[in-house]
This record gives structure tokens, C-alpha cells and sequence, in this order.
């Protein structure tokens, strides 16, 4: 009580002094800015200034759901590091419907459950694009490619690139070019082993699927496999930008931190410049190139592009040929590595389930690299598929999305959404959800992908219509799109979804028929590294000796226990 009589008494004596004498203009600025500061805290008391109160939705943390004007700016700061670590707690605390607000992007909803990746990717899949927030964040490395393009320009996008997948070039793929990646490896993986070193496997695969990439989609050989090891301009001018990609999904105002910290701007676009020439190069390789030359070579996803003609005749620019560029080199290098990556991390950690893959490459394959055709990796080595399932489903290497509203809707348990807001999710904390895969869900075990083919028991070893081996395993049991969601959903599904499978399968096949993996003594767990994919922070240092047991032959417990 006296502290408010004291408080009454002083603004009093404020107000008797202040009527004496004029106020100057900026006196009268600065009192405008404290009124309209305290009124927006009362209006925005615990969300980011400019967005609507939602009492219906279940705020980030249920007792603090947000600091007024800034929402759950500090949280997402605070947690960049660990983001998914962090999301994935705040679902098991509160549910699968949860919601936070950033100033500068709105309201996102934050979902967890299938039935809302089946409304979203299918259902209502018009309403919900990538919009202006999307490709205000990555624009200038994105251009106006797949990755951002929504409607029509989606469509051109979708339609151009779909013409080269198909059976013929996943066939061709499978007897040449993985193959020979995979023998490019063999010959880093046999110097090594020569010279006592164990092989830092992220760095290496890496290197594989860009020089893999970059010869079958545009041209370009990037040799960064077989070069000395050191810095490697392009990797590293991508591994940049991705993570500055990131970095931008949690911090709004990244176009003014961005320029502050010192070098970083400058660098940002020397990264992009980087990017640039490659494209230009192989840009100019192609159109530089005479129809006698283009005939003694097969057609790869630069001659689609660069043929193709619109109905008034137009082609496309060099600078939109780049960003096909860009974009496709972001979906294809980095996602299959992190695949391999992981795998072999998680093989290399389970040793029955390491011992497992072996038994059935070994049975199906029986030691020959001839065998490794798109048949075999498709229908008859259930293990290897599984196994690869599993890890993209706990370590997705595209761990998270966010989509915009076009349309207020209502989600299938009733949650609405209003035009404008965000719907994001994470594939990461998904595969996590045991509500989803049950009470195992956090642990690596490849055998939820397996069902008994053989329900009489026999024990047929030899596959009557092929004269090869039959896995011991059993049969590989797709999951629904919805539910397993690392190659995405619906009509934005993967388009490199089969092309991944196969050159992760295949590449696998012939490293284990050759080499045993072991992470070297006292290696640490890995963490992620902040990126848009799902890198290590960590390299992953392994020891690689040749095999010289021969095939694997004992077999292991290898059905899932119900
Ligand atoms: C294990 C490897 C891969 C994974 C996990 C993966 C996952 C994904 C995901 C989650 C998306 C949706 C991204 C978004 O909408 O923001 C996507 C889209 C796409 N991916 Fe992949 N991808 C992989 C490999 C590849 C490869 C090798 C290629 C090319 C050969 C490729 C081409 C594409 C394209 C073109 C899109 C855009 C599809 C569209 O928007 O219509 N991906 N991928």
C-alpha cells in the first residue's frame, strides 16, 4: 500500500515538473515507445508480437508457454544445438500436438502422428506449400528449384525431372556406375588398410556420393573420392551452406546477424559463388558439346533440363539451369551419405545385426559382386532393405519440415489451423514416437521390417525360381507412407527414393563382402551437427580390415521378438 501511495506521490512530481516546462520531440518519441512497448506486452503477453492467442492449442512448454513479443524465440535459441533431442521431449511431456510462436515467421504447430502426415501430404495437400517464408530463408542458395517451388512451378519441376527415373536407368545404375563407386572406395579403404589408418567413413562417404551424383546427373566428375585428402571446395562450400540454412530456421533475424559477425556474409557468398561455377561448367560442358558426342553417351538429368522447351518455344536460362543444379545436388549428395553414414555406425554398434546382413549377403550373394543386380537388391535381400528402413526411420537425413497454411482446415482431431500458420514435423522424433512403433521404438531393430515368408517352416535355403540362395530372413514389410515418412509423403514423395535405395544397398553389398568395419577404441556416440540434413558432428573414425573368413555362415536369431 505505501509502495503504490509512493509510486501515485512521484508521478505527481513527474507530472508538476514536466507541465512546466515544453516537452522536446524526442521526449515525446521516446514516452510514444514506452506506451506502445507496454501495450504490446499486455496484448502479446506470452507469444511473438503480431500472432493471434490460441488458447486451444497446447503451447511448447504448458507453465512458460513463451516470453511476451518473442514467443518461444529464447527456447529455439537455446536449444539450437539440440533441437530434435529437444522436440522430441517436449512431445513426450505434452502430447503430439504441440505449438510455438517466433516474432518475424507466426505460429507454427508442431505434429507428431501419421494420421496428420496423411492430411497434410495427401488428404488436404493443396493447402499446405512451402511458401514465402521458406524461400525468403533459402533463396539465395535455392534459387527458384524443386525444393522451394510451389503450384505450377512445382509441377514444371516435378514433371521434367520425373523422366529419368526409371527401371532401364536404375538397371544400368546398378551394374555400372554404383559398382564403380564402390570400387573407387575399395581402392581408398585398401590404401588405408596398407597403411594402418583407420578411415574417418563420413568424410569418405561423402566424397563417394558426390562423385556419383555429380558424373550421373550433369556430367561432372568431381574426383573427390580418389584426390588427396584436404580441403575439397565444393563439399565444403555445400556442408557451409546447409547449416547456414539451418541456422536461419531458428533465428528470424539471420539477414542482420548474418552481416554482423564478422567474415561470415562474405564468406556465405563466396560459398554460393562456388556453387555457381560448378553449375556454369557444366552448363557450358553440355552446350559446348556436339550431337555426335551427346549420342555416344547416355542421357542424364542436365539434357532433360537443358532440352526441354515450353509450349511458346522457350528454353530455360542458364541461371535457371543452375538452380536445378543446386537443388539436386542438395537432394541427392548429401541425403544417400548420411544413409550410409548412420548404417554403418548402427551396424558397426550391434554386432548380431552386423553379423545378420553379412550371413545374408553372403547366402544370396555367395561372395560375387556380379550377382548385384536391381532385381536382387529390390526382391531377394530383405535384410539389407530392412536394415537400411530402420536406420533412415531413427536417423532420417531430412530430420524436419515446416509447411504454410493457404486455407484455415481443421486437422483430423480437430485442431484447427488458420491461413497463414505454419504445420511442422519432424521425421526424427516420428521414428521415435513409441505411440507409433510401439515400446521399442527408440532402439535399432531391423527385424520390425521383416515378416516369415515361409509361414509351413520349411527350411528352404535355395530360392526355387532364381537357383540362388534365399535369405534366411524372411520377407521385407513395407510400412505406410504416412507412418514412415523419411522420404516424405504423397505427390512430394522422394523422387530419388528407389535411386537412394539402390546405391545405399548396393554399396553395402560390396563393402561388407570385402571389408569388416570397427569403430576405432574409445569412439565417442555421435551427435548432429546443425545442418538442414543430418551430418555428425563427430567424424566417424573406423578400423577396416579385409575379410578373411569368406562367407558368414552362422546363422543368428534374427526374428523380432513380439
Ligand atoms: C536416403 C536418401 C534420401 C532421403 C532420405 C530423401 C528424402 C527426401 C525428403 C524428405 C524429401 C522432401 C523434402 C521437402 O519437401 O522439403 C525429398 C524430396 C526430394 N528428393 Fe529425396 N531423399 C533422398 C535421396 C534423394 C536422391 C538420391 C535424389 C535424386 C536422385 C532425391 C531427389 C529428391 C527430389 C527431386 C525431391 C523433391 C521432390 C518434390 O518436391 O516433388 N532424393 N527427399
Amino acid at each position: 500500500m505505501a509502495l503504490v501511495m509512493a509510486g501515485i506521490g512521484l508521478r505527481r512530481l513527474l507530472e508538476r515538473q514536466m507541465a512546466k516546462r515544453k516537452r522536446t520531440p524526442i521526449e515525446y518519441a521516446v514516452l510514444a515507445t514506452i506506451v506502445c512497448f507496454v501495450a504490446a506486452i499486455i496484448k502479446y503477453p506470452n507469444r511473438a508480437v503480431f500472432t493471434n492467442a490460441r488458447p486451444d492449442l497446447k503451447a511448447l512448454k504448458r507453465d512458460a508457454p513463451g516470453l511476451p513479443l518473442i514467443g518461444n524465440l529464447a527456447d529455439m535459441l537455446s536449444h539450437r544445438e539440440d533441437p530434435l533431442d529437444y522436440l522430441h521431449k517436449t512431445f513426450q511431456e505434452h502430447g503430439d500436438v504441440i505449438s510455438i510462436t517466433m516474432p518475424m515467421i507466426g505460429r507454427a504447430i508442431i505434429l507428431n502422428r501419421p494420421e496428420f502426415m496423411e492430411h497434410i501430404f495427401k488428404t488436404n495437400f493443396d493447402n499446405y506449400v512451402k511458401g514465402d517464408i521458406f524461400r525468403w530463408n533459402l533463396t539465395d542458395i535455392l534459387g527458384r528449384g524443386i525444393f522451394v517451388a510451389d503450384h505450377e512451378e512445382w509441377r514444371f519441376h516435378r514433371k521434367t525431372a520425373s523422366n529419368i527415373f526409371t527401371t532401364k536407368l536404375y538397371r544400368s545404375l546398378v551394374e555400372g556406375a554404383f559398382k564403380s563407386s564402390a570400387e573407387d572406395f575399395s581402392t581408398v579403404l585398401d590404401s588405408a588398410i596398407a597403411a594402418h589408418k583407420p578411415v574417418d567413413l563420413q568424410d569418405k562417404f561423402l566424397k563417394l556420393t558426390l562423385d556419383a551424383f555429380g558424373k550421373l546427373t550433369f556430367g561432372l566428375d568431381f574426383k573427390a573420392l580418389l584426390s588427396e585428402d584436404g580441403p575439397n571446395e565444393f563439399g565444403d562450400a555445400f556442408d557451409f551452406l546447409t547449416s547456414a540454412a539451418d541456422a536461419r530456421l531458428s533465428n528470424p533475424f539471420w539477414f542482420i546477424t548474418d552481416r554482423i559477425i564478422p567474415g561470415r556474409w562474405k564468406k556465405h557468398w563466396d560459398c554460393i559463388g562456388i556453387l555457381n561455377e560448378y553449375a556454369a561448367k557444366a552448363v557450358r560442358i553440355r552446350r559446348a558439346e556436339t550431337p555426335e558426342q551427346a549420342e555416344t553417351r547416355k542421357r542424364d538429368l542436365l539434357d532433360h533440363f537443358i532440352n526441354y522447351k515450353s509450349e511458346d518455344g522457350t528454353m530455360l536460362t542458364d541461371r535457371e539451369l543452375r538452380d536445378v543444379f543446386v537443388n539436386f545436388m542438395m537432394a541427392g549428395r548429401d541425403t544417400t551419405a548420411q544413409a550410409l553414414i548412420w548404417q554403418f555406425y548402427c551396424l558397426m554398434v550391434n554386432p548380431r545385426i552386423m553379423n545378420n546382413i553379412v550371413h545374408e549377403i553372403d547366402t544370396v550373394l555367395e561372395g560375387s559382386t556380379e550377382k548385384i543386380t536391381y532385381e536382387v537388391l529390390m526382391n531377394e535381400l530383405p535384410y539389407v532393405k530392412a536394415v537400411l528402413h530402420e536406420t533412415l526411420r531413427l536417423h532420417p537425413p531430412v530430420s524436419k519440415n515446416v509447411k504454410q497454411a493457404v486455407d484455415d482446415d481443421i486437422l483430423p482431431d480437430g485442431t484447427r489451423v488458420y491461413k497463414g500458420e505454419f504445420i511442422a514435423y519432424s521425421n526424427w522424433c516420428m521414428g521415435r514416437n513409441k505411440a507409433v512403433w510401439g515400446i521399442d521404438a527408440e532402439q535399432f531393430v531391423p527385424e520390425r521390417w521383416l515378416v516369415s515368408s515361409d509361414a509351413s517352416g520349411s527350411a528352404m535355403t535355395v530360392n526355387p525360381a532364381t537357383g540362388r540362395g534365399l535369405s534366411p530372413y524372411g520377407k521385407f514389410k513395407p510400412e505406410s507412407q504416412f507412418k514412415f515418412i523419411a522420404f516424405n509423403a504423397g505427390p512430394r514423395l522422394c523422387l530419388g527414393m528407389t535411386f537412394a535405395q539402390l546405391e545405399a544397398m548396393s554399396t553395402t553389398c560390396i563393402l561388407l563382402q570385402r571389408y569388416q568395419f570397427q569403430l576405432t577404441p574409445g569412439h565417442p556416440e555421435p551427435t548432429v551437427k546443425g545442418s538442414i540434413t543430418l551430418p555428425m558432428k563427430e567424424a566417424l573414425m573406423t578400423v577396416v580390415t579385409k575379410r578373411t573368413d569368406g562367407p558368414v555362415r552362422v546363422p543368428l536369431a534374427s526374428q523380432r521378438k513380439e
